[in-house]
């Protein structure tokens, strides 16, 4: 998910002895049985980060294969909802808010460059809503 605050986006850092240690990511997790994108996305965020969010839209699915694994990312652009707690990283080994022209500076999880890129699509189509 991209969670959008005063004009930055939010990543969290994966944890040590976990696929992908040590690289940055949006938030999120995998679908369990039955559930949309939507649906786990609320429950995800509220385990990994205690927050309340509200979908503005979905981009298009982006699948990535690393070597040990196929994953296929289905991206939410979100915002906090006015009293939503601040998240916190309860599973990440860090948070940081940047902004947008700055998400390539940092390394994020190979998957997500094509979530950057329809990202950055998504903003100059003007925001349109999903
Ligand atoms: N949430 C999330 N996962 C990503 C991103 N990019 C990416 O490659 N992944 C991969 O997609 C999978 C996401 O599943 P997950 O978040 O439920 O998995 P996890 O390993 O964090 O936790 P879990 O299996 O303990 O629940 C992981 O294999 C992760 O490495 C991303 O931007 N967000
Ligand atoms: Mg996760």
């Amino acid at each position: 998910m991209l969670l959008e605050h005063n004009d930055r986006v939010l990543i969290a850092q994966r944890p040590a002895g976990k696929h992908l240690a040590g690289w940055w990511e949006f938030p999120g997790g995998k679908l369990e049985a039955g559930e949309d994108a939507a649906t786990a996305l609320h429950r995800e965020l509220d385990e990994e980060l205690g927050c309340c969010i509200e979908v503005i839209a979905a981009l298009p699915a982006c699948p990535h294969r690393y070597e040990t694994v196929s994953i296929v990312l289905h991206p939410l652009v979100a915002r906090l909802t006015p009293d939503s707690p601040a998240p916190s990283p309860h599973e990440h080994a860090a948070l940081d808010w940047l902004p947008v022209e700055q998400l390539d500076t940092v390394p994020l999880a190979a998957a997500d460059l094509p979530v950057l890129a329809a990202y950055r699509t998504w903003l100059r189509q003007g925001r349109p809503s999903t």
